[in-house]
């Protein structure tokens, strides 16, 4: 929370102030690049800019004079209106808007009358994050983080990595529909949303739709709108759809392969025309929307099972990347990790480390979980430690949980694998149980078990 004091205008600034046409002062507000909005007294918008289409598709002739928790109730949290009405303090809050999934950096300001009621509260957010920089903010002068490199923005230097972002950059300056590929937790969402903020749509909304969470009629009426009275229970005024809150910008499809084939003949049409027909209606309407869809599932196997639409994946298929595992890419590994551990270390004002050995665990690890995995696990080891330096001794442990619930997610995680090698590799240099026990924070006689599970009875 930050204090505040009250600023008492002198007559210099007064004459300053009033010096300003107001024309002036409207064009700033109308063109800040960061989100205002503005709530009265009783939490009803007075103002937003228009800052809010770009940031949630939504414009500000469509929320003014509504009551902001009713906008945002199942959309946003937290809600922090109450509380900065009484704190008599900004209130700096980081958000979640759950229709894009994007966290949003909130400063709320109260604003008081000559009489010290409260007046109106006055909301910046900044979304984008990412590009203003958390990771490198320490290293880095903050000028230069205006213009970076599109690989400087995604963490990764591993050779077969790097190969998929000098085709993203370049993807990203065309505006050709996108296929991500890649196993769960590769980053697919996290490359889309970068491909959109670094390509000449980033002024415009980037809105996410998930095709494996939402039924057919719901993910209809979500992408493409109704008309009044389209069906029981809809709103009377009817409403607008994703395609066109983003028009201009780029709709995110993830999990596409789960996409019916109903919806998938649907989407077609808006790749092939650009146009659709919200729900209840027999008009079409355009659009100016840029494709980018990502799944985990073999599409080519989808299309012969009849799954998929073979048309459909060719038209997504106008450019394709495939993000590797991040087993294949562990020269990363160290990277991600400090990334993540810095990341956690300013969120919860920590300042935890992790041990060589802890590193060396996660370097051989198999991450079956991908970059999604390594970030839990970070976040897990940094909670859970009471230590400065974290040490392999929680991995282990971690690793073991992971193990009791490997029957649910069946072959997803490869830990039998993972102690397989370690063992293997300390068993090979050393070939002392005690070494090995000590080394791996295990008892002398899990160690030997270990060693006759693997190594012994393998050799026979
Ligand atoms: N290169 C990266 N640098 C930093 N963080 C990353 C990077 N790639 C992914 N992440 C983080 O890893 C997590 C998983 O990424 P994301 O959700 O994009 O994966 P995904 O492939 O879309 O997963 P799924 O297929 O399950 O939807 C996210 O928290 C994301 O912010």
């Amino acid at each position: 929370m930050i204090n505040l004091t009250k600023v008492v205008n002198s007559p210099d600034y007064t004459e300053y102030l009033n010096s300003i046409p107001r024309e002036t002062l409207l064009k700033i507000l109308e063109n800040s690049f960061t989100e205002i909005y503005v709530l009265d007294k009783n939490g009803k918008v007075v103002y937003a800019n228009p800052a809010i289409t770009r940031l949630y598709g939504i414009k500000p002739e469509d929320v003014v004079q509504k009551n902001s928790k009713e906008i945002k109730e199942g959309l946003w949290d937290p809600y922090s209106f109450d509380l900065t009405k009484v704190s008599r303090q900004a209130i700096v809050t980081e958000n979640i808007y759950y229709k894009t999934n994007r966290t949003i950096i909130c400063i709320n300001v109260p604003v008081y009358n000559d009489q010290d009621q409260f007046e109106f509260m006055i909301s910046t957010s900044l979304d984008n994050i990412r590009t203003v920089d958390l990771s490198y903010r320490d290293v880095r002068n903050p000028i230069e983080t205006i213009d970076l490199e599109f690989s400087e923005v995604i963490i990764g230097k591993n050779e077969l990595f790097k190969q998929c972002l000098n085709d993203l950059e370049k993807i990203s300056k065309s505006d050709c529909n996108l296929l991500i590929l890649g196993e769960s937790g590769t980053g697919k969402s996290y490359i889309a949303q970068t491909v959109h903020n670094e390509s000449r749509r980033r002024h415009k909304p980037f809105l996410a739709i998930n095709c494996a969470a939402i039924p057919d009629g719901l993910f209809e009426s979500e992408l493409f709108g109704y008309v009044p009275g389209a069906f029981t229970g809809a709103n009377a005024k009817g409403k607008i759809g994703l395609l066109k809150n983003a028009d201009g910008g780029t709709i995110f499809l993830d999990e596409i392969g789960d996409l019916s084939l109903k919806m998938q003949a649907k989407i077609l049409d808006v790749l092939e025309n650009q146009r659709f027909i919200p729900v209840g209606s027999d008009k079409p309407e355009h659009v100016n929307i840029r494709i980018i869809a990502a799944t985990n599932q073999n599409l080519v196997s989808a299309i012969k099972e009849k799954n998929f639409r073979s048309d459909l994946y060719w038209r997504l298929n106008t450019a394709k990347v495939v993000l590797p595992p991040l087993r294949h890419r562990q020269d990363d590994v160290i990277l991600l990790t400090t990334y993540f551990l810095n990341t956690f270390n300013k969120r919860n004002n920590t300042k935890k480390f992790f041990s060589e050995s802890l590193l060396s665990c996660f370097i051989s690890y198999d991450w079956p979980g991908n970059i999604r995995q390594l970030k839990n696990a970070v976040e897990r080891m940094c909670i859970l430690s009471d230590k400065t330096i974290v040490d392999k001794k929680l991995f282990l442990q971690y690793l073991d949980q992971e193990e009791d619930i490997e029957e649910v997610y069946e072959d997803c995680f490869n830990v039998e694998e993972f102690k397989k090698r370690t063992v293997n590799k300390l068993y090979s240099k050393y070939k002392s149980s005690r070494i090995i026990a000590k080394k791996m924070g295990l008892s002398q006689s899990t160690a030997n078990l270990l060693i006759n599970k693997y190594i012994i009875n393998n050799e026979t």
